[in-house]
Formats: C-alpha cells, sequence, structure tokens
C-alpha cells in the first residue's frame, strides 16, 4: 500500500527532496518511503514525467470514444453505480468525488457536487481523462492499477506536484475471473482525507466484485463459505459457482483465498472441499436449508451454504468425468424475484464445462458462448468467424464437447489445407478403385465418418466452387453419395462451419454460393481478436500454467502491461507461441518473464508499435500534438491489417512530426508520446 510505515504522508518538504533527488541522482532513499511508493516514483520517472513541469500531453477520450468505453464496461458501471450512490452518500460531508475508472486508466463516471468538484476539474479528474500512471505519475487509480491492489496515495505522495492537493485512495474491482475490471476511487482535498476511507473503499469495491459474481453465475448453484457463520450472505463471503456435474466454475477471491486456489481453471468440487457431490445433492433435494460446518484437514473449519436459484433443478442424470452417477434433484427454495426473461436464461446443459472454459470474461466471449449453448441442442449449423488464431478451432471442439454429441466422432476437415482434387474423395469417400491412386479399399470419407457427431469445415471460404454445390446438396438431402458411384448413404451430424474471411463479402464478390451460405448460417459466432479481449490476463495465466503446468511462472508487471497493448496480429496463436519461446528461454532458476525472454520480432514490434497503445484517444490539450497526429493515431488504431512496416514508418514519421514541435528536445516528445527516450531514439533510427 501506498503509505508510510505510520500510515501518514510524509511531509510535503521531505516528499520533495526525495523526489529531487530521484531525479538529479536516480536513488531514491527507500528507508524514507513505502515500498509500493517508491516502485510507483520510479515508475514515474522512468515515463519521463518531471513533477514540476508542464503536464504532458495525457490523451483525453472524446465523447463517443466515452460513451464507447462505456457500453464496453455496461456491466460494470450498472453494478457499481449504486455502490457508487451509497459512497457518495457516506463521504458527502467531506467533499469528495467518488469515481470509477477501467482497467486502462480511463474515468468512466464520478459523483460529487461540493466545491472540490472545481478544482478537480482544472487537473482533468473528470470522465473520459486518463489517469494511467504514464501520463499521471504516481496517483491512486493508475498506481492501484499498476500495483492491483488498494492504495491511498496522499497530498505530495503524488508524483506531479499539480496533484498534491489531492488526496486519493482507490481499491481495483475483479471480475468473478479475477482479473482487474476497473477501479473505485475516492478523492478529496488532501486536509479533508479520513483514515476509514481506504478500508470505505475497499469493501465497496469488494460489493461491486460480490454482485458481478451473482449475476455471471446467476442461473446455476451457487456455494457461499465464510469463517463465521454470520458472515454468510454478506460480501465478505467467499462464493463459488457450480456447474450441473459438481465442478467449481468460478470462485470469488475470498473463496480462493480461503481455499488456497486460482479461479483460473475449473475444478471438481473434491479437490477443494472435503465434500461429495452426491452429498451435496442429497442437501439440495432436502431443501438445502441452513448452514453447515466442513471441517477440513489444510485449513480452518468453514461455514457453508447452498444457494440456488429458484427452481434450479439437476438435468437429466449424466455420466460424469469422474465415473459416478448423478442424481436428479429439483430444489425447492423459498419465494425469489422472478426468474428473468426466457432470452436471458442459460439453457440447461449437461456438461457446460468446456464452452465455460472459454469464457474467461470477455464480453464477446462471454456472448458467442452463451449463443452457442442456446443452440446445443438444436440441428442448427453454425459459423464460426473470426480472424486467424482467435480460437475457431477451440471453439467448434468445445462445442462439439458441450453437446449431446459429445460422445461421438468429431472430424474437422481444414478445406484450406488440401488440394481440390483430394478434397472431394476426403469429404465424399470414393468406392475402391475410383480414380488412379485411390485405395483399393476406398474410403468412406470425412462425411460419413462424422456420423451421430460433429463435421467441423475449417476455412470453408476457401472451399472451390464445384465442391460447394456437392456440400450444399450433401446438405439438403442428408446423403452422401461416394466417388465413383453406389448407394448414397445417409449422414446426420452437426455442421459448424469456420473462416477467418467475411463469408458474406465472399458471397458478393461470387466466391461463395449464397445458397450455401444461408445453409451453414443457421447462427453466426463472431470471435473477437486478441487485441480487443478484455479477459487477457486471464487468458496469460491460462496459457502459462498449460505451458509450464510444473512451476509458477508470471509476467515482470510493466511487461504484461506492454502485451496488453500490443495488437496481436496472430492472436491467441502468436501469443501462446511467444509464451512457450518465453518459457524455453527461461534460467532454470527463473520465474519470472521478461522482455529478453520473448521472440526478437515480438519485441521490436513493442519497441516499434509503442506510441500505439491507446491510439484512438485524443490528446488532452489539443494544441500539444494537432489533431493530424491523432487522425494518424485513429488510422494506425483501427487499421487492423495495416502492415507491421507500415505501421512503423508511420509511428516513425509522427514521433518526427512530435520531436519537431518539441523543438528537439527529446525528453519532451517521447514524454508526449509516451515512450521511454530510449525506445524513441530506436524507434527515430528504424
Ligand atoms: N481460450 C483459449 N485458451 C487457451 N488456448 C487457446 C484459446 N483460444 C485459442 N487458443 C490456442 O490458440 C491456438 C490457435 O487456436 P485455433 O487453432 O483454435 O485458432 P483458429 O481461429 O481456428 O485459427 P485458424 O483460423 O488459423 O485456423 C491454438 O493453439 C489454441 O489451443
Amino acid at each position: 500500500m501506498v503509505k508510510t510505515p505510520s500510515g501518514a504522508a510524509l511531509a510535503p518538504r521531505l516528499l520533495r527532496a526525495a523526489r529531487r533527488e530521484l531525479l538529479d541522482t536516480g536513488r531514491l532513499s527507500v528507508e524514507a518511503l513505502d515500498e509500493g511508493l517508491s516502485r510507483s516514483w520510479l515508475r514515474s520517472r522512468d515515463f519521463g514525467l518531471d513533477p514540476v513541469g508542464r503536464p504532458p500531453g495525457a490523451p483525453h477520450a472524446s465523447a463517443a470514444q466515452l460513451r464507447r468505453a462505456l457500453e464496453r464496461q455496461h456491466e460494470l458501471v450498472a453494478h457499481a453505480r449504486p455502490v457508487m450512490e451509497d459512497l457518495f452518500e457516506q463521504t458527502r460531508d467531506s467533499d469528495g468525488l467518488v469515481i470509477l475508472a477501467d482497467a486502462q486508466g480511463l474515468l468512466l463516471g464520478a459523483l460529487g457536487d461540493g466545491r472540490f468538484v472545481d478544482r478537480a476539474q482544472r487537473v482533468a479528474l473528470r470522465p473520459g481523462a486518463i489517469w494511467d500512471e504514464r501520463w499521471r505519475g504516481t496517483n491512486a487509480i493508475g498506481t492501484a492499477l499498476a500495483e492491483q491492489r488498494p492504495v491511498a496515495v496522499l497530498g505530495g505522495e503524488h508524483f506531479l506536484e499539480r496533484n498534491a492537493f489531492l488526496s486519493c485512495t482507490a481499491a481495483p474491482i475483479r471480475d468473478p475471473q479475477g482479473r482487474v475490471l476497473g477501479v473505485l476511487d475516492i478523492s478529496g482535498e488532501q486536509r479533508g482525507f479520513q483514515r476509514h476511507t481506504l478500508a470505505l473503499v475497499r469493501s465497496a469495491a469488494r460489493m461491486v466484485e460480490h454482485r458481478l459474481f451473482q449475476t455471471r453465475h446467476a442461473d446455476g448453484l451457487r456455494l457461499q463459505i465464510h469463517l463465521q457463520p454470520e458472515g454468510l450472505g454478506t460480501p465478505t463471503e467467499g462464493l463459488l459457482a457450480l456447474s450441473d456435474d459438481g465442478w467449481i466454475l468460478g470462485c470469488n477471491a475470498a473463496a480462493q483465498g480461503w481455499l488456497g486456489t486460482e479461479a483460473a481453471r475449473p475444478s471438481p468440487l473434491e479437490a477443494l472441499l472435503p465434500l461429495r457431490w452426491t452429498e451435496l445433492m442429497d442437501w439440495a433435494r432436502d431443501g438445502g436449508d441452513g448452514a453447515r460446518l466442513l471441517r477440513r484437514e489444510d485449513g480452518p473449519p468453514l461455514w457453508l451454504r447452498l444457494d440456488a436459484p429458484r427452481g434450479w433443478r439437476r438435468p437429466a442424470p449424466a455420466a460424469r468425468r469422474d465415473g459416478a452417477a448423478v442424481v436428479d434433484v429439483e430444489v425447492t427454495r423459498p419465494a425469489a424475484p422472478e426468474p428473468t426473461p426466457a432470452t436471458e436464461q442459460a439453457p440447461a446443459s449437461t456438461t457446460p464445462d468446456a464452452l465455460q472454459w472459454l469464457d474467461l470474461g470477455d464480453a464477446a466471449m462471454h456472448q458467442a458462448v452463451t449463443r452457442a449453448r442456446r443452440v446445443l441442442d438444436k440441428p442448427i449449423p453454425l459459423l464460426l468467424q473470426g480472424e486467424s488464431g482467435v480460437g475457431k478451432d477451440l471453439f467448434a471442439r468445445a462445442i462439439h464437447d458441450s453437446g449431446p454429441r459429445r460422445g461421438h466422432a468429431y472430424v474437422a476437415v481444414n478445406c484450406a489445407a488440401l488440394p481440390e482434387s483430394l478434397i472431394e474423395a476426403e469429404l465424399f469417400g470414393y468406392r475402391p478403385g475410383a480414380f488412379t491412386g485411390a485405395s483399393r479399399d476406398g474410403a468412406q470419407g470425412r462425411l460419413r465418418e462424422a456420423h451421430g457427431g460433429t463435421l467441423f469445415l475449417d476455412e470453408i471460404g476457401d472451399m472451390p466452387l464445384p465442391l460447394q454445390a456437392r456440400l450444399l446438396r450433401v446438405l439438403q438431402d442428408r446423403q452422401v453419395q461416394p466417388l465413383g458411384g453406389g448407394p448414397a448413404v445417409a449422414v446426420d451430424f452437426q455442421l459448424i462451419g469456420a473462416s477467418h474471411r467475411p463469408l458474406r463479402q465472399l458471397v458478393a464478390q461470387g466466391l461463395f454460393r449464397e445458397d450455401l451460405y444461408y445453409r451453414l448460417n443457421g447462427l453466426t459466432l463472431c470471435l473477437p481478436p486478441l487485441r480487443e479481449r478484455q479477459d487477457l490476463p486471464m487468458l496469460l495465466a491460462r496459457l502459462l500454467a498449460a505451458i509450464e503446468p510444473a512451476r509458477r511462472v508470471e509476467l515482470d508487471p510493466s511487461l504484461a502491461r506492454e502485451l496488453m497493448a500490443y495488437r496481436w496480429p496472430g492472436n491467441v496463436r502468436q501469443l501462446e507461441q511467444a509464451l512457450r519461446i518465453a518459457c524455453a528461454l527461461m534460467e532454470p532458476g527463473e520465474s519470472v518473464i521478461r522482455r529478453g525472454h520473448l521472440p526478437d520480432d515480438l519485441v521490436e514490434d513493442l519497441d516499434q508499435g509503442a506510441p500505439l497503445p491507446i491510439p484512438v484517444l485524443l490528446p488532452e490539450r489539443p494544441g500539444a500534438d494537432g489533431a493530424e497526429a491523432s487522425h494518424e493515431f485513429a488510422r494506425a488504431g483501427s487499421g487492423r491489417s495495416t502492415p507491421p512496416a507500415m505501421l512503423r514508418d508511420q509511428s516513425r514519421a509522427h514521433a518526427r512530426r512530435v520531436l519537431a514541435d518539441c523543438g528537439g528536445n527529446h525528453s519532451e516528445a517521447a514524454r508526449r508520446l509516451g515512450i521511454g527516450r530510449n525506445t524513441l531514439y530506436r524507434l527515430l533510427k528504424a
């Protein structure tokens, strides 16, 4: 936490002297300062910020950009708003502001009505401004994000002296998967700071997290846990969300702490609690009322309460992954609010885990998973669209594994990987001796192999037109005619097509049959590119755990932030590959991935792409970087297919213009660009 050991800020004079020393000598008298504050000051210095000079041109969202950010974060905003109103009432007398920021430090909303609001406006403490440390130096919002924990930054502890009149406390808000979604902050005049504010903001953030968890897992069975029975039902309780076959799908921070686990990966109930799923079902069948004490060998006893939505019903008996039988149970709960409208309810599904596993908290992925679930048991063809490497193949497999055909074959064919002459035989099969080079025994073909199961046609946009006609016939007649003749054979499969090329556009260009397009497109699911995903931290943790199951590997925090701002042209595949290489390059004793471990081309991109992290935002001071520059940034931000060389050229040209604007002052130019001086030199030379 950013505070002195005594919990109070040091005298302004001492803080100023310590900062001066840091800038003059590069040394920080750490004995005098709290560790978190020291780290943040060092970061602020490395960003090239000057505590007393002109403030750097921090980006500021336009009204439309802010609107879009609010739309993206509507779930967070909806749950935070009532909590913020409550906080505002509690802190009204001390004339402060209650602020909500997103995970990039973009201020989404603020509540306040006193004199302080005017002063706050003058330092851009208002919606649309970005309080990332990169531009504002040490401050509660930016520092809470960088340190990923609650912080108080009092008066002169702010790196920029213009902010020294502020005292701010902030706590991160995490989503049900544990990734930071945003920050709740209370800011006020330094004089008005009250010691309990940090505790207040921390418990308010917990309350928002609690509401997010309840909403995200509204349809399934939940367990409440606490060390004391009185804690059950309060925002301090631990929450576990369970799948219909006894797997823990979600686990809030309190539960993670008590159970010594992480929320990243679903695990069976029995792996975390000394409680069998069948016992829990018996309890549920008996009404599931009251609280129970659960004694554990590896930790303090926990109180446990069952929380099932009204009418929650265990779906039809199905084999569990561990082979244990499950029973059909309906839980009768006391009267509760009417269930959410039918369109919002997830359908009953026996093993939601394969799809659930992909739902790490990104809104677009969540929507794709929810929609896929709704049609799992229906004969509706699915079309997956998304850039190469976003996980279409994995998603198709998860649909199969979560649906009623999971006990049958999953047959994947990459239509782009085979020459036209072979695809036909591969898909439709052939009779013995049907063509030169054919096997003597013939082949039944992939379509027939998929009978009863799922056929996944990857890169279906690359299927040659004559084959499209044949495939269409199969889909219409539900029969396959092998090459070389012979009787037609009935087939029945779930069809999933995928393409990184927009099929609709191919239809317009005459490259894809319109009638086949409509046959395939029962429901289109669009998987988001990695750069737009909001769940990168969770994905990183997931991939690292898979690559290095035997040791705990972490990313250097500043590198993690860079990776989050990177554009990932190769999507999850590129990320996975980069992490594999990094893990391979680490020395045996190392556990933190740093830049030096990454593939060279990625490091090069990170260096050269450094001005791009927040490309779509306008500079706060219009005169500073100029409208032209911001348009260029905006173009770079939206130019998905812009090749790296072009991006480099654009970035270099932009850097040169900013440098010229700064009269050749490299430090000032680096500050305005939001990059380090060395990166600027490299960028100019590139
Ligand atoms: N959510 C995820 N969790 C873990 N790994 C993932 C996830 N999504 C994708 N991957 C990994 O990323 C890689 C690329 O995924 P996949 O092959 O499914 O992408 P794709 O969209 O089908 O690519 P292409 O269009 O090039 O065929 C795979 O190694 C896959 O395991």
